[in-house]
């Protein structure tokens, strides 16, 4: 069991709740009443800020039903929220593109996330040649 440190920034949000058996992403809900028109930017405000547990990041990505609710795709594709965003006011954000005209309300559930550990630190170690086999990519194995 891990604890997050969590702050509130409205409370006309539910409080974000970790439910067991089902899927362990977590919802998040949408802060204010949001009106877009097809092909407007926006960061949603997800109306909290967190304190994530010592080497972890937070992965961001929208729910299954994200799309055909409300029909914005998230502009990041998945957001990293790093242990350092974690100021008083370093409330999270989801970035859409509305693909339609639509509207999202306060404390809807328009995506989700999840806690990862960090990955380990990383040197790189410069090379003249790789010994591995070329493997070959971008559709090398065919269609079927
Ligand atoms: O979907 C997202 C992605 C990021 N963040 C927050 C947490 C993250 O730690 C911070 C900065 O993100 P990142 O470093 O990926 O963005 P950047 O474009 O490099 O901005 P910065 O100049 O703030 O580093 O923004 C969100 O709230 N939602």
């Amino acid at each position: 069991m891990e604890t997050i440190k969590i702050k509130y920034f409205t409370d006309q949000i539910d409080k974000l709740e970790y439910i067991d058996g089902k899927s362990d992403w977590i919802d998040l809900r949408a802060s204010e009443d949001v009106t877009l028109k097809a092909g407007d930017f926006a960061l949603i405000p997800l109306g909290v800020a967190m304190e994530l547990p010592a080497g972890y990041e937070a992965h961001i990505v929208p729910r299954s039903s994200t799309y055909k609710n409300f029909g914005v795709i998230q502009a990041n594709h998945c957001g990293i929220v790093d242990g350092s965003y974690c100021g008083d006011n370093d409330m999270w954000r989801m970035p859409v593109i509305a693909m339609r005209d639509t509207e999202i309300h306060v404390n809807d559930r328009i995506c989700q996330f999840r806690i990862m550990k960090n990955q380990p630190q990383i040197q790189f170690n410069e090379v003249e040649k790789l010994m591995g086999k070329d493997r070959g990519g971008f559709g090398s194995t065919g269609k079927q």
